[in-house]
């Protein structure tokens, strides 16, 4: 952001014009969003605390009552002290007892400056704030918010809304920060869109524009080995996961899927699904002729596989066959401590799927502390592969850094198997050669919008079936 902000003023827009923008867009949410009703105006010594001079100095123009509290005066000759000087009301220190008529309040101490957790009196009204339930406008980020990781230093306001300039940062997506920023408006400050091609972003919030031309449509001349044949590679006990994955990369559009597991259990798999082919597990040694032979463009291993051995194997063994390759659950778990092992075994296009459980044991170095975005890309790094780090904010990235935060999920989505779902989503994108990075970023939105269109008492099984509709939309 410092870089947009500086390239944007060597483009001729002065600081100062960004910093008005940027005020006067947070009180023209203030007064879109509330009746008029006493505000209080928390400012902090830099540009954030600029930017709320400028939104008191609106608001009270449009006739609502404030009171302005600052942490300390604005460095002089700096922007943040044109905008205090602008400001034609008294600036009172900041004292809990500006809270007792319990006003609106709005959170101009820190942005994307912050430097350390808040602590003082910055800190006693954070959490007074927070303790009243007061409602709270955060600009740019609640203060406290890392804008890079969703991480919070210390405490910050749970706002009713924040209004951030030019371009959501990853801290709006990622959790907790999400949570605690509540309603998001992003504000065009003035900032020309060609910043934004000088800056080139690494990291998206993940949308149908990053991968919607690479979806793979069908096609007069398609026969079922054109659209992608997909190896599920499953269990004799847990057959739920199997059938899910199957049921899921099917409705994605997979010319075939094909699904493994050992012969016992195979009936339970073709009884389930007619138009599922069911074949004997292969020994590793057997499982590339397989593929070769049976066209088989994509694999799938993990879910309801059982952890040990046997599934290692057979994940190395459909890695080494170089053809695309997603690795889930107990195919993940079976590399606990071993991730290395997995790394070097990498050929071809894989992707991994983890939930916070399986990530911890693939990378117990990665804590949560680095946020979710570093630890994902990180990983991706070490492992050379795409990893799809699961979750209210999943995160997808690319061992080049790429990355997307996705947050179109909805909380209905935290039920058992609907991570098999996704696998067998993103499979079927594999299968038909979508890249991993975007084959990843378009089985989790897929994934995330299947889950609001099912809504309240979704199951896993409901979110295959609303897979037709959702790929017709994309294709319009
Ligand atoms: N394009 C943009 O993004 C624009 C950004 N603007 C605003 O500028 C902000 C960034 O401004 P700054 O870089 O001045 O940074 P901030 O205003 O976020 O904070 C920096 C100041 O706070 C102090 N500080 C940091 N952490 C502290 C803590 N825990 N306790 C006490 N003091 C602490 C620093 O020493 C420094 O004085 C953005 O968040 C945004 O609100 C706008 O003014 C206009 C344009
Ligand atoms: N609170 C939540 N909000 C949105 N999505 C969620 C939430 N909790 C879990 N999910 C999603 O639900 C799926 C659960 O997958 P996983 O943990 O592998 O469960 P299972 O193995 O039972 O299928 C993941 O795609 C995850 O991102
Ligand atoms: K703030």
């Amino acid at each position: 952001m410092r870089e947009a902000d500086r390239l944007a003023i060597a483009a001729g827009i002065s600081g100062y014009a960004l910093m008005e923008a940027a005020g006067q867009a947070v009180a023209r949410v203030v007064i879109a969003n509330w009746g008029r009703r006493p505000v209080l105006v928390l400012c902090g010594p830099g540009n954030n605390g600029g930017d709320g001079y400028v939104a008191a100095t609106h608001l009270r123009n449009a006739g609502w009552s404030v009171v302005v509290a600052a942490l300390g005066a604005p460095k002089s000759g700096t922007d943040a002290a044109v905008a205090a000087t602008r400001w034609p009301g008294i600036v009172a220190p900041v004292d809990l007892s500006l809270l007792a008529e319990r006003p609106l309040v709005i959170d101009a101490l820190f942005g994307a400056g912050l430097a350390r957790p808040p602590d003082g009196v910055a800190r006693a009204i954070i959490d007074e704030i927070n303790r009243l339930g007061l409602d709270c406008v955060g600009v740019d980020v609640p203060s406290g918010v890392d804008g890079d990781s969703g991480q919070v230093l210390g405490a910050a306001p749970r706002c009713r809304a924040t209004v951030t300039f030019f371009r959501l940062k990853p801290g709006h997506l990622l959790l907790p920060g999400r949570a605690l920023a509540g309603s998001v408006h992003l504000a065009d400050i003035g900032i020309p869109a060609a910043v934004l091609e000088r800056i080139q972003p690494r990291c998206w919030r993940n949308d149908p524009a990053l991968w919607r031309d690479q979806l793979r449509r069908p096609r007069l001349e398609d026969h079922k080995y054109t659209r992608g044949h997909l190896l599920v590679i499953a269990g004799g006990a847990m057959t739920g996961a199997g059938r899910l994955v199957a049921r899921a990369a099917r409705r994605a559009g997979a010319g075939m899927v094909s699904l493994a597991a050992p012969a016992e259990a195979l009936p339970i798999y073709a009884a389930d699904q007619p138009g599922l082919i069911t074949l004997a597990l292969p020994k590793p040694s057997d499982l590339a002729a397989l593929m070769q032979g049976r066209r088989m463009s994509a694999c799938v291993v993990g879910p309801g596989s059982g952890v040990g051995e046997g599934t290692r194997d057979l994940a190395l063994a459909a890695l080494a066959t170089g053809r695309s390759c997603l690795a889930d659950a107990d195919a993940l778990t079976s590399f606990a401590g071993k991730v290395e092992v997995l790394a070097a075994a990498v050929r071809g296009p894989f992707l991994i799927t983890p939930h916070e459980g399986e990530f911890n044991r693939l990378f117990p170095d990665l804590g949560a502390g680095l946020g979710k975005l570093a630890r994902v890309r990180t990983a991706a790094a070490r492992l050379g592969a795409v990893v799809l780090f699961k979750g209210a904010d999943s995160v997808v990235a690319a061992p080049d850094g790429r990355a997307v935060v996705n947050d179109n999920a909805p909380p209905d989505l935290a039920s058992a198997g609907t991570g098999d779902v996704l696998a067998g989503i993103a499979g079927t994108l594999l299968a038909q050669g979508m890249p991993a990075f975007e084959a990843a970023a378009a089985a989790v939105w897929l994934h995330g919008a299947a889950g609001s269109a099912v809504g309240r008492g979704l199951i896993a099984e409901d979110l295959p079936e609303e897979l037709p509709n959702l790929l017709k939309k994309l294709e319009s």
